[in-house]
């Protein structure tokens, strides 16, 4: 909880202007009881008017400062929570964007979901409850104890027997609390998680009509998540009635005794009804001992999933090289890689050496999981070679500051991305500050700029939610757009021309072959491959084999089934 709460460092001024008005709350309320005790015993029992009138007006006094200082506190309160749980979420989301993908994956994405909602408002309710009742709590617990021994110590000693007993049965509640809660977090997690898979794959739940088999799931889990809260909730339901059972205990005990010692003459009524008026405040105060304990217990499970992310150990960047050090600006290398993903053993790549000069395009072909994503994921860094060498613009990528690498980089994924905005919104993601002539250029070379300027809006036109929908194809084409946007040295295309027509590729590639870009292109088209300078070919994690294409029709009989099968598929969709 100790790094989480270092977030409200900031306001420590403000803390202490609410906590000092709870106090002063507290301390009025302390001494209430005591005015009370005077007005009966040398007021009403004493037959004096004035001293009655005298001692009721301090009561409404301190009555009046009771309610400032609680409304105050509660101003403050609010604000100091409200802006901590700003901040925290700021900084968790920070942290989570500065992870490298090892880091990232992780963590599953719903997990993170909960921890930027659901965690940082449970954390961010504890202190603003810390700041209003849950100091206030105990501490009116130990003030009327005080109090209650300034009054009567005799009668005091009756009110206190039974704490020994409630403070362990409270210290075993709330260790259990916080492990029930943290069960309820990790089933919440569970159901973001399928909400999010499921909203995401809306069109296939229906095209294979399996609606009511995801509602079944989603109930399965929404159960679990019930049963959970309901255990949790059911610890903390019965801390209520044992404190109170405790509490009511000692009051007849000093009713009890009270009672005795007021015949035997060592008791006045005033300070009996004193002492009864601060165990009622005792048991008002320990009633909301079970809502704090839930409170600070789910609060206890949440920091700590939070902190699991802000702790979270990540690779550091190296920060040797300037920019200015691209004496080979655009040329690849890899050296001897292999690689296996982090937490795995399975080397997935096995000793691959090739190297592109500046401008050289590369096609990679290769089986569905032969390695082609992975290799291209090694250039900008999204993981590091567990053996071997990837150089980049000449120099080792482990190298390069990561931004300066990645802003020369132009990667367009397998599954094209685009965020809720406007084309021009996205295109401009690609390079900050880019003028709409940039755009518009890019998207031309992408063949996608006529495809914009067809709708109502063109560039302005919205995509996504509450937008229009686009093609697959136009997705692709955009996202590569996005990519050219950046005048990227190096331009990564993961088969992300798989939607095209074969007129617009063929366009495209004379496009892409002008740009002034390295290229390393996945794709499965021997049509596409044929173009390019080299064509890798990867089988199984090893290069199987590598050239031009006429090379490899010679040397390759891989290569060669390949080539064959699609050229009769070809001539079989012509007939
Ligand atoms: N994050 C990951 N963690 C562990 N293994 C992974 C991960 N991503 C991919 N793999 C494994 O690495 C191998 C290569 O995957 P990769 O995605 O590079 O293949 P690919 O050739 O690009 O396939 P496709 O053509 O289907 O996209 C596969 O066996 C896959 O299971």
């Amino acid at each position: 909880m100790k790094t989480v709460f270092s977030y409200a460092k900031p306001y420590k001024f403000l803390i202490a202007i609410a906590l000092s008005l709870m106090l002063l709350e507290l301390t009025v309320e302390l001494l209430q009881p005591l005015v009370i005790a005077k007005i009966i015993d040398d007021g009403i029992l004493a037959g004096d008017r004035n001293q009655i009138i005298e001692y009721g007006i301090i009561l409404m006094g301190l009555s009046a400062i009771a309610f400032l200082s609680g409304v105050v506190n509660s101003y403050f309160a609010s604000h100091v929570s409200q802006s901590f749980s700003f901040d925290l979420r700021k900084v968790v989301y920070a942290r989570i964007q500065s992870f490298s993908l090892a880091t990232f994956n992780r963590f599953p994405a719903s997990g993170l979901i909960t921890r930027l909602t659901s965690d940082v408002n449970l954390v961010q309710q504890v202190l603003f409850m810390s700041l209003r009742i849950m100091l206030r709590a105990p501490l009116l617990v130990i003030g009327s104890i005080a109090m209650a021994f300034v009054v009567n110590a005799q009668l005091a000693v009756y009110l206190v027997i039974v704490f020994p007993v409630l403070s362990v049965f409270l210290y075993v509640m709330v260790k259990k609390g916080v492990s029930h809660f943290s069960f309820v977090q990790q089933r919440l997690d569970q159901l973001n998680r399928m909400v999010q898979e499921n909203l995401q794959a809306v069109r296939l739940i229906k095209a294979y009509l399996r609606g009511k088999h995801e509602s079944n799931r989603f109930s399965g889990v929404a159960d679990s998540l019930k049963i959970d809260t309901v255990k949790a909730f059911r610890v903390m339901e019965i801390i209520l009635p044992i404190l109170l059972f405790g509490m009511n205990l000692s009051l007849l005990a000093v009713l009890w005794f009270g009672a005795f010692e007021i015949r035997q003459g060592s008791a006045e009524i005033g300070e009996l009804v004193a002492i009864v008026n601060y165990a009622m405040r005792m048991t008002g105060a320990f009633s909301m001992f079970s809502f704090i304990i839930m409170a600070f217990a789910r609060a206890k499970s949440s920091s700590e999933r939070i902190e699991e992310v802000l702790l979270a150990e990540d690779v550091r960047e190296k920060d040797e090289h300037g920019e200015d050090n691209m004496l080979h600006r655009g040329a690849v290398e890899f050296d001897g890689v292999s690689f296996a993903y982090p937490g795995t053993d399975r080397l997935v790549l096995k000793n691959i050496s090739f190297s592109l000069k500046a401008n050289e395009k590369l096609a990679i072909m290769g089986a569905t999981g032969s390695g082609k994503s992975t290799l291209l994921q090694l250039i900008p860094r999204f993981y590091d070679a567990t053996d071997g060498m990837v150089k980049v613009h000449g120099s080792d990528v482990q190298k390069w500051k990561l931004r300066t690498l990645r802003k020369t980089i132009g990667i367009v994924p397998q599954q094209s991305m685009l965020f809720t905005g406007t084309i021009s919104g996205n295109l401009s993601w690609g390079k900050e500050q880019s003028e709409q002539s940039e755009l518009a250029d890019a998207a031309v070379k992408a063949q996608i700029h006529d495809t914009v300027m067809r709708f109502p809006d063109g560039y302005n036109t919205r995509v996504g939610q509450k937008g229009v929908n686009l093609s697959g194809g136009q997705k692709q084409r955009l996202s590569i757009a996005r990519a050219l946007v950046r005048k990227p040295s190096v331009l990564i295309l993961d088969d992300s021309t798989s939607a095209l027509d074969v007129k617009t590729e063929a366009a495209l590639w004379q496009e892409l072959e002008r740009e002034n870009a390295t290229m390393l292109m996945v794709t499965q088209k021997i049509r596409t491959a044929m173009k390019a300078d080299r064509i890798l070919l990867l089988e199984d994690g090893e290069i199987s084999a590598y050239g031009t294409h006429e090379q490899l029709l010679k040397a390759s009989s891989l290569y060669r089934q390949i080539a064959f099968s699609q050229q009769e598929q070809e001539v079989d969709e012509y007939v």
